[in-house]
Parts: C-alpha cells; structure tokens; sequence
C-alpha cells in the first residue's frame, strides 16, 4: 500500500493565519484564526509577528489533540520573494534570508515559508512553499508602468487565484489552460488578474499601490497627491507605508478591516459606512471593466473569491455592474490549503521535482 502523508499548511495574510491539517488529500482540520487590526498593528515589521502567530498555531495543534510528531512534512503560504516561476520550492536559507528582509517589501506571507521552517527543522522534516505571491508571468508589455525606472510587479493572490481558476476550469468542462478568466480575489488585499490560458498576463499589484482600495490597503491613488503627502514632513517613509498597506481603505475610513460589521452598520442606517462600502466595490468592478480589455473581451468567466465574495451584499452589487461582460461565478472563501498541501504532496510522492530558489 502506498504512504500515507500528513501535512501541516501555514496560510499567513493579513488579517488572518489559516492552518489546516492534511493526510494526503484529506481535510483533518482546518481553523482560521482572525487578528483584529489592534493586534497587527502593534507590531512595527512583519517578521515581529513571527512569535505572536507561530504562538496561536502551536496552541491550536495542541487544542485539537494534534501531535507535531506524526507530520510528514510542513508548507507555508510563500511570500515576498524575488519574481519567480509557479510550483513547490523547498525553503532553503537563501530564501529564509530574503523572507525575512523582505526583500520585495513586507506581507504576512513572508511569515509562511519562516513558521513551516522553524516548526519542520525541530521535527526533522522538509518545509515547502508553493505558488508565492510572487508568481509572474506578465506580458512584457504590462510592465511598462509610464516612468521607465518604475516597472509595474506581479504581486498577487498566485495561489488562491490559480487554484479558483482550476476549480472554474472544471466546473466549465474544460481544461484552465484553455480558458480566459477574470478573477478578483477579495480578502485583506484585493488583486484582480487577467488569466489567458492558464497564464496570468497581468495583474494588478495588490499590494503596492494599484487596483481597488481593500479592507486595509489603499489601492492605486492620485499620484500628486501622494507626492505631497510624503514631502509634506508630517508623515514619515514607515507611516506613508503604513497608510498603504495594513491602515489604508476600510481601515483608514472606518477603524475595521471587517466587511460583516461593516454590513451590520450599514443596516443600522451608517451612511458613511455604505459610501465607503459603495466605494469599494465600485473600484473592484472598474477594475474589472479594465482588465476585460486585457482578454479582447474574450472571457469565459468572472470569478470572485476570497473571504469577501462570503458577503452576498457586495457579490450582487459587483454582478450588477459586470455582467454584461461575460458571466459572474462566485467562490466564496479560498482553495489555498488544498492546494498547499496538493504542491507538497506531488513532491513527496515524487510526482514532481522541487524547485529550487536561487
Ligand atoms: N462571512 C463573511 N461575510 C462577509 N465578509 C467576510 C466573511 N468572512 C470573512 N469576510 C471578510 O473577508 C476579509 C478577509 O478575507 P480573507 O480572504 O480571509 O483575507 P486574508 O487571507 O487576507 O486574511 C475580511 O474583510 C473579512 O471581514
Ligand atoms: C497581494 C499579496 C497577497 C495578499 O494581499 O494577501 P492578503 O489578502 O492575504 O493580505
């Protein structure tokens, strides 16, 4: 009989660390453990955040009578890295040392691939991470940004989007690699991609700066505006940064990064509460008139996803403006443990090479 593995997957973001336990394909446990905004912002880097979160996923294990002992091996959501291809990569130091850097810039994933580290090196086991943030896969020409020392990143939800972008593939009766999707992952960041045949050509940056403001990042803004802001001597480079990713959009507006009690206040009559909301979901569906472009209209479907596509208030606010591009389909929540844990197996069971980061 062939071996029987059991994974431990580390999905860090931004407002949440997603643990789930795996005995080859199948869920043992899964548990999301939600941080308010309170709780992040108390740390100044990401990498301070290690203790805090590595803490909460060793007491969870403990909680649900898991034993470290019994895993084969460990996979982190991977982060921050310099660009690089899809697939499972063993953490190594080089990629130890550039996570914690941050060498492309801070996110809650560069957490992945350091907590399955710290957790499989004590347990003699591999880590791994699959699809990191930094997928690319762009065309040459969505690079160009406009200031020839400034080229646009592919920084996005790789993992959930691509994995969403199977899931519709097969629910369609074909194949991802022949279909031509818009998807729209909506969580603690929101990136929209073009997806044309299986390859992501663009995509906006959901992290830095582009595409729809999110519950805590600002998204793309006006420019001279931003200028002003950082020369201005209020703020410092940290706190402009900050106004950015982890206390812009929703945040920044409304002290929550909670679209549900954003809903409840809306029901009880908060007016700016709903503008807001309004405001967000209008530049989610803006966004994707915009990358319709990208495919020639060509689309076989728009798929939204991510812990957002849960509200069905903003679901049919977004159908409403983009149907009449190509047909709306909705997954709710997110397929990255599965498929963290699917990029580790195929390696354990040497149905694929691990790659390397180099
Ligand atoms: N049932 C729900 N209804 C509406 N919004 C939800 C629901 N569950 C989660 N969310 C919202 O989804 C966002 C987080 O999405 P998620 O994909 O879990 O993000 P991340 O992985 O970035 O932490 C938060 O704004 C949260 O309030
Ligand atoms: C764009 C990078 C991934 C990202 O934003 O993830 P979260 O939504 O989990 O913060």
């Amino acid at each position: 009989m062939s071996k029987v593995f059991k994974v431990l997957t580390i999905n860090p973001g931004s407002t949440s660390t997603k643990i789930a336990i795996f005995k080859n394909d199948d869920l043992i446990l899964e548990k999301t453990l939600r941080h308010s905004v309170e709780e992040i912002n108390k740390y100044k880097r990401i990498s301070d955040q290690l203790e805090f979160r590595s803490n909460l996923i060793k007491k969870c294990l403990m909680e649900n009578n898991i034993p470290m002992t019994e895993l084969d091996a460990v996979v982190g959501r991977g982060g921050l890295l310099m660009p690089i291809e899809g697939g499972t990569y063993h953490v190594n130091s080089k990629m130890l040392s550039d996570l914690r850097e941050g060498v492309l810039g801070e996110h809650a994933s560069n957490l992945g691939g350091i907590i399955a580290h710290e957790i499989a090196q004590k347990l003699n086991i591999p880590s791994y991470i699959v699809d990191p943030v930094v997928v690319d896969e762009l065309d040459e020409v969505a690079r160009i940004s406009g200031i020839p020392e400034i080229k646009r990143k592919s920084i996005f939800h790789a993992l959930n989007q691509k994995a969403i972008g199977r899931r519709a593939a097969k629910d369609l009766n074909k194949v991802y690699e022949q279909c031509n999707f818009i998807i729209a992952h909506m969580g603690g960041g929101i990136s929209v991609g073009a997806h044309s045949k299986g390859r992501v050509i663009d995509v906006t940056n959901g992290l830095d700066g582009e595409g729809p403001f999110s519950p805590e990042r600002s998204g793309g803004l006006p420019v001279g505006d931003l200028i002003k802001l950082c020369f201005n001597k209020k703020y410092s480079q940290d706190e402009i940064n900050k106004k950015i990713k982890g206390m812009g959009g929703l945040v920044a507006y409304l002290n929550t990064n909670d679209i549900r009690e954003i809903e409840r206040k809306i029901d009880d009559g908060d007016e700016d509460a709903r503008l807001i909301h309004h405001a967000m979901v209008y530049q989610i569906c803006k966004e994707i008139g915009a990358y319709s472009t990208v495919l020639k209209g060509n689309i076989d479907a728009i798929l939204l996803t991510g812990g957002i596509a849960y509200s069905n208030l903003i679901t049919s606010m977004i159908k409403e403006s983009v149907k009449f591009i190509a047909p709306v389909i909705v997954y709710p929540g997110e397929d990255e443990m599965i498929a963290l844990a699917q990029g580790a197996l195929r390696v354990l069971k040497c149905e694929e090479q691990e790659k390397v980061y180099k």
